[in-house]
């Protein structure tokens, strides 16, 4: 099985929901984002899956959450925007991209330099 990751960033304004405590008043994020995916097949560049392509596919996600107020989109409507949940939204729309020979395994995503959470399928 080969392996490939790429990182990524965005930036947006949240508040976490039924939190008591700092996170609970809007506030901002620059967030690193590391995706990990697997395939066992090669194309005939060698290239599991083009890690512009990767990154192009990410950052469309990305987009739909960067500069945003995430607690104000439609995924995050009833749900609160931590870094969890932010993993499962990129994990979910990035599985739907890809052909069956290329499996999206995790995303994580660093809130700072010291704390992450990530999302995968186990
Ligand atoms: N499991 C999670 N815990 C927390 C999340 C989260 O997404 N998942 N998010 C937050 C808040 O968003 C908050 O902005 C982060 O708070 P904190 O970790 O305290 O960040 P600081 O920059 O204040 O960290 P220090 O190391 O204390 O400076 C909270 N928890
Ligand atoms: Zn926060």
């Amino acid at each position: 099985m080969y392996r490939l990751m790429i990182c990524t960033h965005f930036a947006a304004a949240h508040n976490l929901m039924n939190y008591q405590g700092d996170c609970e008043n809007l506030h901002g994020h620059n967030w690193k984002v590391e995706v990990t995916v697997a395939t066992r097949e090669l194309d005939k560049a060698g290239l599991g899956v083009d890690f512009k392509i990767l990154k192009k596919e990410t950052n469309r996600i990305l987009d739909l959450l960067d500069h945003k107020y995430l607690n104000d989109l439609p995924f995050f409507k009833g749900i609160s925007p931590s870094s969890e949940n932010i993993a499962r939204f990129v994990f979910e729309e990035l599985s739907k991209v890809f052909q069956e020979s290329v499996v999206v395994e995790n995303v994580r995503i660093w809130e700072s330099d010291n704390a992450c959470a990530s999302y995968s399928l186990d």
